[in-house]
Parts: C-alpha cells; sequence; structure tokens
C-alpha cells in the first residue's frame, strides 16, 4: 500500500501502532526455540510470539493447558537471546492469570525479569479486565486475544468459527474496543468471519493481528511449524504451508540412516 516503507532496526509496541496508520500490514510469527528464533528475526519477521501452542507443537500436548508458566519463561529466554529486531511476545499461560488480577501481575512480571520479553498476551475479553489493567499500570505492554480462545477450548468443544452469531460478533467488538481503551497495543483475532475482522479493525485504533480471522486484519500470525509444513495433521482452511518439511526432513533423516547402514557415512574425508 505505502511507497517508502520506513525501515525498523527494532520493532517496539509503538512501531505497531503506526505500521497501522500508514498501512503497512504486520507479519507475525511463533518461535519457542533460539535456532528458529534467530531464522525468524533474521526473514525481518515483525512480531515473534512465544506461544502457549508450544504445548502442541514442543511437548505434544493435545491442547495449550497443560504447559506451565516455568516452561513458557524457559521458550522464551531462549528466544529473547536470538532476536534482534523482532518485537517478542509471550502468552502467559492457562492457569497463570485467570485466579485474580495479582497473580496475573506476578506472572507476567516473572515473564518480564527472567525472560527478557518486551510484552504478554492474553486470551479474553471482559472477563479478564481488571487482570489487564494491573499489569498495564506496571508498564508491561499487554496483547489481547479474541475469537477463538484455546485456553477455553472445554467451554466449547470444538476448534470451529467464532462469533457467527449476532450476540457473539457484538461482545467481540465491545471486548476490542475495551482492551483498546484500556491500553492494549494490539489485539489477536482468531478464526472469525472476514467482515468481523473488518468491522474490528475499523473502529479501534491499535492493529489487530489475525490468524484465521481474513485479509482484513492488520496483520498475520501463524504458528512457525505449520508454515514450514512440520505439522502435517493440522489442515485448517487458514494455514497456507510454504514447505513440506514433514516430508523432506523424513527423506534427509532416512538418506543418513541409509548412509550409517551401507557404511557410506562417514567417507575417509569425513574422518580424522
Ligand atoms: N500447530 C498449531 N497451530 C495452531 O495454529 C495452533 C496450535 N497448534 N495450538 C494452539 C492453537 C489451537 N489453534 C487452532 C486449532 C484448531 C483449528 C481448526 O480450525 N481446527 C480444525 C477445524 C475444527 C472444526 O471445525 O471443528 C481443522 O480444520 O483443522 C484452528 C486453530 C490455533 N493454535
Ligand atoms: C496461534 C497464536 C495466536 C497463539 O496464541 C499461539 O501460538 O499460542
Ligand atoms: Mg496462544
Amino acid at each position: 500500500m505505502s511507497t517508502a516503507k520506513k525501515e525498523y532496526k527494532r520493532v517496539t509496541v509503538k512501531s505497531l501502532v503506526e505500521m497501522k496508520q500508514q498501512g503497512e500490514k504486520i507479519s507475525m510469527l511463533t518461535a519457542y526455540d533460539y535456532s528458529m528464533a534467530k531464522i525468524v528475526d533474521n526473514a525481518k519477521v515483525d512480531v515473534i510470539l512465544v506461544g502457549d501452542s508450544a504445548s502442541n507443537v514442543m511437548a505434544g500436548h493435545e491442547t495449550t493447558l497443560p504447559i506451565t508458566l516455568d516452561q513458557m519463561i524457559y521458550h522464551a529466554s531462549s528466544v529473547i537471546r536470538a532476536v534482534k529486531r523482532a518485537l517478542v511476545v509471550v502468552d502467559i499461560p492457562f492457569g497463570s492469570y485467570q485466579s485474580d488480577p495479582k497473580e496475573a501481575l506476578r506472572s507476567a512480571i516473572r515473564i518480564m525479569k527472567e525472560s527478557g520479553a518486551h510484552a504478554v498476551k492474553v486470551e479474553g475479553g471482559v472477563e479478564i479486565k481488571e487482570s489487564v489493567k494491573r499489569i498495564l499500570n506496571a508498564g508491561i505492554p499487554v496483547m489481547g486475544h479474541l475469537g477463538l480462545t484455546p485456553q477455553s477450548i472445554y467451554k466449547f468443544g470444538t476448534y470451529t468459527v467464532r462469533a457467527k452469531e449476532k450476540d457473539e460478533a457484538d461482545k467481540l467488538m465491545d471486548d476490542a474496543k475495551m482492551l483498546e481503551k484500556l491500553g492494549c497495543f494490539g489485539i489477536v483475532l482468531e478464526k472469525i468471519p472476514a467482515e468481523l475482522t473488518k468491522k474490528v479493525s475499523e473502529s479501534i485504533s491499535i492493529p489487530t493481528i489475525g490468524i484465521g480471522g481474513g485479509k482484513y486484519a492488520d496483520g498475520q500470525v501463524l504458528v512457525i511449524h505449520d508454515l514450514l509444513g512440520m505439522t502435517h495433521e493440522f489442515n485448517p482452511r487458514f494455514l497456507r504451508r510454504y514447505m513440506n518439511l514433514y516430508e523432506d526432513m523424513g527423506n534427509a533423516i532416512s538418506s543418513y540412516v541409509n548412509d550409517v547402514k551401507s557404511q557410506d557415512f562417514p567417507s575417509d574425508e569425513e574422518q580424522y
């Protein structure tokens, strides 16, 4: 859209709001470890999310519920060591902010202090209003997350599209406006109709970041393992795969096994 794009040496929460004002779309991806974060940051992704999806893709759990605050801090510390440019946002995991605002602030402070992250993300709207306020009051930037909120999967039972009905859509709009008013710097909109994303994005001045939220979001986020094709049984419509690493890595590893078995590896040149 805009012609002369500004170069960002370091992306800050202010840069993201500026990008929205300039009509420059925001790119966001997950990373959970040092090596991957280095590649993602070098590719100039604007925001790196240390997502609680680590519970699925790193630990093999079925949902995001089991991952702990200590485990999130471990992932976030590894990512932070690699990152020079991106803004690093960390999911506060399930059970570390829902009980009360003081617990929420304690969890956010632990993440910031022990990992060196730049911001935190929490799921939900009016239900967690006081917690969001408390964290923001401590000077910690907060990103919201509305629509499909995986930490409350058992309330719904399925990962179907959210906010198709008017009452749910109205609540989402109210929640988005509330999060903006409180001072959040952005909101993830997961798996909701594109038209609702459009309405929300036009109604607030902070950027919306979609995952299955359609083309009108101010930015897009995906789980890195999905984009690279390392996950092969996860096939939602919103996912665009740029590689087939599950297959390619499998083939490379099979070749290694064959070379070891056939004594092709190591060769004379590969020994001392
Ligand atoms: N690998 C991975 N990628 C993700 O995007 C992701 C995770 N894990 N774990 C945490 C959450 C869960 N998320 C999800 C989970 C399922 C769907 C989904 O669309 N699932 C089904 C459809 C289910 C239905 O319609 O009932 C699909 O089509 O795969 C979307 C986002 C997004 N997050
Ligand atoms: C899918 C994104 C938005 C997320 O919350 C995660 O990766 O945990
Ligand atoms: Mg998450």
